[in-house]
């Protein structure tokens, strides 16, 4: 892997800092959908935007937008406001993107098939290694463009490829003792899909993707709204 601008170090062309180790969990959130927004102006051949005008992309306010990008070192300038390609680039670097990640997938049902045939994490510098599942009729088939293996060349191929991340995507029932497998062989982080807490290793970085909890909050928002 080519290891991420350290935090806190000049960037790659030397005009600025990535700053912040101490960014929160919503600012990184929104980070992220300021670069995706970026990356929409960018294709449409927009080359600058300001703090307005990406608040409104996003749904917050253009203090906040200010505060963020401030917070990574990136002020605009007045009457001019921000180059699209250099926020995108800085925000990325931030990030993490332009860092070529490494992923494998663990359970390739429905939901795993969904995943594997979407092309969005490739931009963000995320390639799907490989995907396993035990089921032998899903074995050998190329989903997207990544090959299901067999659980038992897990071990072999994690530490041939050294994946740094997994996505999670078996029944929950399953999902401790795989996960407990691939923290074993190395992996850092798991996006976790299986409607389950995971207990692992506090230096391993686990994000819990719940579309049901989600939907739940969505209700209760409009409920208490
Ligand atoms: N987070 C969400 O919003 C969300 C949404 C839908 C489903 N889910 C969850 O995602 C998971 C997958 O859902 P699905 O609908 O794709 O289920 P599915 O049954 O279609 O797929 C599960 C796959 O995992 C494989 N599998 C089972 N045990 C395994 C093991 N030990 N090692 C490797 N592979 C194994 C199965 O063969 C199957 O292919 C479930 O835990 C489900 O509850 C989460």
């Amino acid at each position: 892997m080519i290891p991420p601008t350290p935090l806190g170090m000049p960037d790659e062309d030397g005009s600025g800092e990535i700053a912040r180790t101490d960014l929160s969990t919503p600012a990184v959130g929104r980070l992220s959908l300021y670069y995706r927004e970026l990356h929409r102006l960018l294709d449409s051949g927009q080359t600058s935007t300001n703090s307005r005008d990406l608040a409104a992309m996003v749904n917050v306010s253009a203090a906040v937008v200010r505060r963020d990008l401030s917070s990574i070192g990136s002020v605009g300038r007045r009457g001019v406001g921000y180059d699209v390609e250099s926020l995108a680039n800085h925000i990325g670097a931030v990030l993490g993107s332009g860092v070529h990640w490494k992923a494998v997938m663990i359970g390739v049902g429905y939901l795993g098939n969904a995943l594997l045939r979407y092309r969005g994490f490739e931009r963000l510098g995320f390639s799907l290694a490989a995907a396993f599942d035990t089921d032998p009729a899903k074995i050998h088939q190329v989903v997207g463009s990544t090959k299901i293996l067999p659980m038992d060349q897990l071990e072999t191929v994690l530490r041939e490829v050294k994946p740094e991340l997994a996505i999670l995507t078996v029944p929950s029932e399953q999902a401790k003792e795989v996960a407990d497998k691939i923290v074993g062989l190395g992996i850092q982080g798991i996006l976790n899909f299986a409607p389950t807490t995971l207990r692992v290793s506090s230096a391993v970085a686990v994000i819990n993707v719940d579309l049901a909890s989600e939907l739940q909050q969505l209700a209760f928002r409009i409920q208490n709204g």
